[in-house]
């Protein structure tokens, strides 16, 4: 089933600065089904983060439609839940009352949303800390709760921006291998922007290959390795080697080019 459809998606901005218009989306189309992982990589300033606060409903796109659980998306809802790079946190509220928010939002009994709460951060591994503050944490433990909270309230679909990005090298395998394991457990509906190859490949089920700038869908890769994964084993795998310079050969340009140049005759 058809969790996300993007329908010849087009973004064009004006700068503030020129008053020039660019096209940052050029024409985008995929689907996502239920309980499926994909993730989006491409060029730097190819619109992948557009692309994700268009479905969130941040940002009205100029042509296209996106469709969650088959409704139009017009603006933010709680069928998506976004996970941010920075942790997005109310520091004024407990780890505890940080994963319970968006259920008192849906107006979930006490009782309900704290046990929800609860599972969700023993699930992430932040059982004990359920009485702490955010400014308490390590920032890889802000993004387990900024994951817990979102999974809380189990939306139709979990958007996440490179959520992983400003945690060291080692915190972040760490972050990843659980972001698989709790995925491979709930089958949440995953759409996930990074600009990391690898862990686009060891977290996916299929990654979107966005073009350079207006961006065009380059190739839709799909990663049929076994779960559970683990970074010592998955790595070694010849089919992630295989996939992760499949990708690396369509961001370099080493594949044929999608924006050929107009033929002059
Ligand atoms: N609010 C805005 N106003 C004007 N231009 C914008 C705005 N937001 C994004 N852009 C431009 O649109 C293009 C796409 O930006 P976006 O951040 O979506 O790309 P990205 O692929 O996520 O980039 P990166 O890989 O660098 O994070 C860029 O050229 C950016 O400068």
């Amino acid at each position: 089933m058809t969790a996300l459809e993007i329908s010849g998606l087009s973004k064009d901005y004006v700068d503030a600065y020129t008053g020039e218009e660019i096209t940052a989306i050029g024409d985008v189309s995929f689907t996502v089904d239920r309980g499926e992982f994909v993730s989006i990589l491409g060029p730097s300033g190819c619109g992948k983060t557009t692309v994700l606060n268009i479905i969130a409903g941040f940002v009205k796109q100029t042509g296209g439609t996106v469709k969650v659980g088959g409704r139009v998306v017009d603006g933010p809802g709680p069928d998506r839940g976004v996970v941010f790079q920075s942790h997005a946190l109310f520091p004024w509220k407990t780890v505890l009352g940080n994963a319970a928010f968006g259920l008192r939002m849906k107006r979930v009994p006490p009782k309900q949303r704290e046990a929800t709460a609860r599972e969700y951060l023993e699930l992430v591994g932040l059982a004990g800390f359920e009485h702490k503050y955010p400014h308490e944490l390590s920032g890889g433990m802000q993004q387990r709760l900024g994951v817990a909270r979102v999974l809380a309230n189990e939306p139709d679909v979990m958007l996440m921006d490179e959520p992983f990005a400003s945690i060291d090298a080692q915190t972040r395998r760490k972050l990843q291998e659980d972001l698989t394991r709790v995925f491979e457990l709930r089958r949440p509906t995953v759409f996930f922007v990074t600009h990391d190859i690898d862990e686009a490949v060891f977290l996916s089920d299929r990654v979107i290959v966005l073009s350079t700038r207006p961006s065009i869908v380059r190739e839709i890769v799909t990663v049929d390795l076994p779960r559970p994964r683990t970074w010592r084993e998955t790595t070694q795998l010849p089919e992630f080697r295989h996939l992760s310079n499949r990708i690396t050969e369509l961001l370099t340009g080493g594949a044929e080019d999608v924006h050929p140049a107009i033929d002059p005759d």
